[in-house]
């Protein structure tokens, strides 16, 4: 029906968003909670918890409940008539893990539709409070027992689709298990942010997403099956912990659009929700964002949140220790490649802050108005007459990759050897375009190989804040060289939207012959109307820039190695 809804939600770091579009994709409804403003009695900061002292970032469970009970509400005041929705979907940030303990099943099959969700599932639905957060770097001996039992990082790689990290959850589980041990003995099954977000809708512990279990370092993607021999030692070595893990694991679902049930009766009473919506499998952050545009081969998505991350979608399952594969959330046969940077937008608003210090914005309302014309009135590496070229490493947090301590590293090019600049830098002035270049030349480097053979992309996607800074666009543009030019959803949460998006096809996506459906892409295309939706921001490849950047890329490299060496 043409008034039919259908929600994406996004469980991210710092807050709870939701979507609701109709049928035709027209966004109706946005709303969202702010963990730090909306649930203070929490205390987070951004978000999380930081122990500094053993590198921990975690997130307490009960926090994320209640500001569950508090969006729901807020939807309702917004007047969403929930009789309406007919699927429901979503997205979790990657990697964070959440201990159900025994008595949850029980406690979330029987809700009391009187009552908010927290109170009733928090603290006894749980063994372990906190939830590992995707910032932590606490795991280091755990992923290097992994790597080293497993042998090696390409190994790894291989079977996981990527190299153990901190952040990922089987290191992670791992090292719940050594620090609490009580807590890993009660705990009687283990779901990825996603797939506790999916249980609570559904009142039962939902399984885990065909395309976020792929973080978890356990996961053997090219037989689609956890890898039993990884998970024995993370379990502790022995054959009956690896079936107990196996067991707290639970299974996958391999179909992104299957609808894993209805909605629980405590939404149909508490909200008025109607006793057909369906629930289909809730994914992760990245792997929704891949769903909010309709990517096509050697297609790009530059996610400028808090973190930097580029996607793409790959029929080719190619992987290495220096970026990250994932199986693709809806369709099989497809993957997403994806590269993760902490030193995103924090990076990025360093300098913004170091440049307004000696050089105040004109514009104030625009605090990036400085950075900007900085950025802009240097050519390319800040390149002098006499051929020295400028480049930059700006890590103000430990990196993932390269996987480097926190520091700024400062360079001087001649196209034949590189030095650490002395005094030929105009410090903070010409950071504004050797920064933005440095994390283009950062994706540029490892993304080459997952496209095309000359490493070009096709059209680049800016999504997230710092998709509105015209300058960020027009580097990306000359960087990367997207022959198509460089284009920017409008609608500020992608990960949201392309949740949104996969609930409408899981519910209303056609049968082509037995057993097979119609694909996520074809539906998508079908629908998606390019000029509502997105906007050229810069024309990509010029000749000759493209290619100046593409000979630096030997030099920057020896500039990440002689940061992460030092
Ligand atoms: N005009 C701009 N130029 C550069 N960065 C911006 C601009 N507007 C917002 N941002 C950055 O975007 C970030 C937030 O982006 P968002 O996509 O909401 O992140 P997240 O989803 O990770 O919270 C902030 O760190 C902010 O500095
Ligand atoms: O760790 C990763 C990806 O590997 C991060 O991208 C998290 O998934 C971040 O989630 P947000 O809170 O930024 O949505």
């Amino acid at each position: 029906m043409s008034d039919d809804l259908f929600l994406g939600f996004d469980l991210s770091t710092q807050q709870i968003k939701v979507i609701a579009i109709n049928s035709k994709l027209e966004p109706v409804l946005q709303a969202y909670v702010e963990f730090d403003v909306d649930t203070p009695e929490y205390k987070t900061h951004k978000g999380v918890y930081t122990n500094t002292e053993l590198n921990e970032v975690f997130a307490p469970v009960a926090m994320w409940i209640k500001a569950f009970d508090i969006l729901l509400g807020k939807m309702q005041a917004a007047g969403l008539n929930f009789a309406k929705v007919r699927g429901i979907s979503g997205a979790g940030q990657q990697h964070g893990s959440v201990f159900w303990s025994a008595q949850a099943e029980r406690l979330l099959a029987s809700l009391n539709p009187d009552m908010p969700l927290e109170p009733q599932l928090s603290p006894k639905a749980f063994s372990h409070d906190m939830s590992p957060n995707w910032q932590d770097h606490s795991t280091a001996e755990e992923c290097d027992y992994l790597e080293q039992k497993v042998g090696g990082a390409e190994i790894l790689a291989q079977i996981t689709g990527s190299k153990t990290h901190h952040r990922f959850t089987g290191p992670q589980i791992m090292r719940v298990r050594h620090r609490h041990p009580s807590r890993y003995q009660d705990t009687a099954r283990i779901s990825l942010v996603s797939s506790f977000f999916a249980s609570l809708l559904l009142g039962a512990i939902a399984p885990l997403d065909v395309s976020d279990v792929c973080g978890m370092n356990l996961w053997d993607i090219p037989n689609e099956k956890f890898d039993e021999e990884i998970i024995q030692l993370v379990a502790g070595g022995a054959e009956d912990e690896k079936n107990d893990l196996l067991h707290k694991l639970g299974k996958v679902e391999p179909d992104g659009g299957k609808i894993l049930g209805l909605i629980n009766d405590y939404y149909i009473k508490r909200y008025g929700f109607s006793k057909d919506c369906a629930i289909t499998p809730i994914t992760g952050d990245n792997p929704a964002t891949i769903l909010a545009l309709p990517l096509r081969p050697l297609d790009v998505i530059v996610s400028l949140g808090t973190s930097t991350t580029l996607l793409v979608s790959t029929p080719v399952y190619k992987t290495s220790p220096s970026y990250h594969m994932f199986s693709h959330p809806t369709s099989k046969g497809l993957y997403m490649g994806m590269l993760c940077y902490c030193n995103g937008s924090l990076a990025r608003e360093k300098v913004r802050d170091e440049i307004n210090a000696v050089k105040p914005s004109s514009d104030a309302s625009d605090v990036w108005a400085s950075f900007n014309e900085a950025a802009l009135s240097l050519p390319p590496l800040g390149a002098t007459a006499e051929g020295q070229k400028k480049l930059g490493i700006y890590f103000p947090l430990p990196e993932i990759v390269p996987d480097c301590k926190a520091g700024t590293w400062r360079f001087i090019s001649d196209g034949i050897a590189l030095r650490e600049a002395r005094n030929e830098w105009n410090v903070p002035l010409a950071d504004a375009r050797a920064i933005l270049e440095s994390q283009n030349l950062s994706m540029r480097l490892r993304a080459g190989p997952l496209l095309s053979s000359t490493g070009q992309p096709r059209r680049v996607y800016v999504v997230g804040g710092g998709s509105r800074n015209p300058a960020i666009c027009q580097v990306t543009g000359e960087v990367l060289g997207p022959t198509e030019g460089v284009y920017r959803l409008e609608l500020s949460n992608a990960c949201a939207l392309g949740s949104a998006y996969k609930a409408l096809w899981a519910v209303q996506r056609k049968v082509i012959r037995e057993g097979a459906y119609e694909s996520f892409e074809d539906f998508l295309s079908e629908r998606w109307d390019e000029k509502t939706m997105i906007n050229n921001v810069d024309e990509g490849y010029r000749r000759g820039v493209w290619e100046k950047y593409g000979a630096a890329l030997a030099a920057f490299d020896e500039a990440e190695k002689f940061a992460a060496n030092s």
